[in-house]
């Protein structure tokens, strides 16, 4: 069931073990529904992330933190997603993390030494979607900006930075979305607290 009242921020002003925490992997293919069935697009990195960063055991749920995006191993031919989590190994994000390939000429806004260096709040979800009773944990994140175009492939960096609430079950998928948007709120007013945007500077990692 959804959360009758919610609080209007999470987490204390400043993070408390296990926060800040770091978690990356490439952007990978989910089942699609972000976007077409909910209207609210999650970057999903694999399940792996949290197994390099020591994180196995962390609680699923709703989380909120910031990222970044290194468009430079995005898809840029549109054939779309290419790799599912399952087609991922700790070899293939070594080697993402380390790829130096360089921007394309031309390809506008994509890729760009701006773009690598943008911060972005995110919200984010751990876990199995009750809603949608997946048999295995997902690790997706919501960008708080608009994007023009998907970027599978690109390496994101995350920093977590307090947990949200836990994953519930909803009577419609309305209700699902209603508290998806709050979670943005949320998100929004908590990384807002004087003190939040100084933790952006634990992204700044190789
Ligand atoms: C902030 C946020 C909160 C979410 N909360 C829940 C939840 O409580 N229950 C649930 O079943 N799914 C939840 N989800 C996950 C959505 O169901 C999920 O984004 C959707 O199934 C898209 O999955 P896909 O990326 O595999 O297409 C949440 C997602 C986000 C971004
Ligand atoms: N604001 C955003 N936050 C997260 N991903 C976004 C955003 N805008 C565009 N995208 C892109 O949308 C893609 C599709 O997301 P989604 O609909 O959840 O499909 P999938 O099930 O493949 O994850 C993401 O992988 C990402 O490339
Ligand atoms: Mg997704």
């Amino acid at each position: 069931m959804s959360t009758p009242t919610r609080p209007a921020i999470c987490g204390p002003p400043t993070p408390t073990h296990p926060f800040p925490l770091k978690i990356s992997g490439p952007v990978i293919k989910g089942f699609g529904r972000g976007s077409a069935d909910l209207g609210i697009p999650t970057a999903n990195i694999p399940l792996s992330g949290l197994s390099i960063s020591g994180h196995t055991d962390l609680a699923s749920g709703i989380y909120y933190g910031w990222c970044t995006l290194d468009l430079r191993s995005a898809a840029r031919d549109g054939s779309g997603p290419s790799k599912t989590s399952q087609d991922f190994s700790v070899a293939d994000l070594e080697y993402s993390t380390t790829t130096t390939a360089a921007p394309r000429e031309g390809d506008g806004e994509t890729g760009t030494e701006t773009d690598m260096q943008r911060i972005y709040a995110t919200v984010l979800s751990i876990g199995f979607n009750p809603f949608y009773a997946n048999s295995q944990r997902s690790i997706e994140i919501h960008l708080l900006a608009h994007f023009d175009a998907d970027f599978y492939g690109a390496m994101l960096r995350l920093v977590v930075l307090g947990f949200i609430r836990p994953e519930s079950d909803y009577v419609s998928r309305e209700a699902l979305v209603q508290d998806i948007r709050e979670d943005i709120r949320v998100a929004q007013r908590s990384l807002a607290r004087e003190g939040g945007e100084d933790r952006s500077d634990e992204l700044r990692y190789a």
